[in-house]
């Protein structure tokens, strides 16, 4: 490399963006110091920050987020979806602020540094969205230097050596060391089928752990199922030996293409018990990789609260979370996989079901967490097959 120049600090910054492109985008560092490389994206929910930074499925992403004010109610133990942040760090508008909010323990900048996870404020939040929206997901390094002192060649060198999330198998990175009972209460809002109040036993399903969200359990629960949870790895013959009614197969980052061979020829064996099954995000890309389906990188994705999806058997509208960078390629499902649901953005595949509903997946997060809850049927309907 030609010897670098030095590159000026502005006054005050004292973190920066660095895009693989060579942008050096500067602000103000918070939370944990250091600096970390990967994908930079975009999320448009105006509530739920802790919840969508401990989502395992923003491991090796960092998030900007459009909504100006994140951090102003505080940081609490429950509004998490794992027991630490996944998202390598966040990028906001304004400084985070003292906390006003009654379920508030502590700031959202203390929070974010004990869990050794980087912020950056004063950032241009609309132009970089603007920017992901004409050019795609960059990748890039954030990092935060209390004392202002930033080596910014290196940082970009590490912009640029940082592979891209294309071929990159992050689930296995994520998952349940080992496996174990979900005990961890039902859906706080507590409507839908009360199956203790109902008196009856609870089916039994096996949750295939590839970056689970705490709250898909949650609603698993609500919906009336007993939820053991098994790591990525689980052979079928592992989770057949739990004796699960139904399976389910999570959320969770990374490229589904790139899993290899723990999970897809799993589920194509799982399928062939006809048991039924039911998959989230990366759970429903891969159910599309078993039967013959392809999943492509998206452009910039989708992550928000307020996406319309459009439920195809009766044209209802869905608005939903999501989460995703990588879709089911609709021309590549074979005959008898159905596509229920699509995208009322782009068109792109939100949903398949094969064996007259037996097996089926949707794209987007019906769980929320952050979100509306306008999809919890999905969890009702699963539940209700194995009842
Ligand atoms: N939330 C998820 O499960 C994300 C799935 C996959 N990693 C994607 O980005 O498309």
């Amino acid at each position: 490399m030609a010897e670098a120049t030095p590159i000026a600090v502005p006054e005050g910054a004292t973190g920066v963006l660095v895009l693989a492109s060579g942008e050096v985008i500067w602000g103000r560092g918070f939370g944990a110091e250091g600096n970390a490389a990967g994908e930079v994206c975009f999320h448009t929910a105006m509530t739920g920050y802790q919840e969508i930074m401990t989502d395992p499925s923003f491991a090796g992403q960092m998030i900007c987020f459009t909504f100006p004010h994140i951090g102003n109610v505080g940081a609490n133990p429950d509004d998490v979806e794992a027991d630490n942040p996944h998202a390598l760090g966040m990028i906001v508008r304004e400084d985070v602020t003292e906390p006003s909010n009654f379920r508030s323990v502590e700031r959202l900048d203390d929070w974010m540094k004990q869990h050794e996870r980087i912020g950056l404020s004063g950032i241009d939040t609309r132009a970089l969205t603007r920017r992901i929206r004409g050019t795609g997901a960059p990748n890039g390094v954030i990092a935060h230097s209390a004392s202002g002192e930033f080596d910014i060649p290196w940082l970009l060198e590490r912009a640029r050596a940082w592979p891209g999330l294309e071929g990159m198998d992050l689930a296995i990175t994520v998952t349940a060391e080992t496996h174990y009972g979900w005990e961890g209460g039902v859906w706080r809002l507590g409507h839908g089928y009360d199956a203790d109040a109902a008196g009856g036993e609870r089916p039994p399903v096996v949750a295939i752990d590839y970056g689970s969200k705490h709250n898909i359990f949650r609603n698993l629960v609500q919906a009336g199922a007993r939820v053991t949870v098994l790591p990525a790895q689980a052979t079928a013959k592992q989770v057949l030996s739990f004796d699960p009614d139904g399976i389910f197969l999570s959320n969770g980052p990374g490229d589904p293409a790139a899993t290899g061979e723990y999970a897809v020829p799993v589920i194509r064996e799982l399928l062939e018990t006809k048991k039924p099954l039911f998959g989230i995000c990366l759970g429903h890309q891969l159910l599309a990789l078993a039967v013959g389906g392809q999943t492509t990188k998206m452009f910039q994705g989708h992550r928000g609260a307020n996406h319309p999806v459009k439920r195809l058997s009766d044209g209802a509208v869905e608005i939903t979370s999501m989460n995703h960078g990588f879709a089911v390629e609709s021309a590549s499902l074979p005959d008898g996989v159905i596509e229920t649901h699509v995208s009322l953005f782009d068109g792109s595949n939100c949903g398949i079901e094969l064996d007259g509903g037996r097996a089926f997946s949707v794209q987007y997060h019906p769980e929320a967490s952050p979100g509306p809850q306008d999809s919890f049927y999905l969890f009702e309907r699963f539940v209700g097959m194995l009842r």
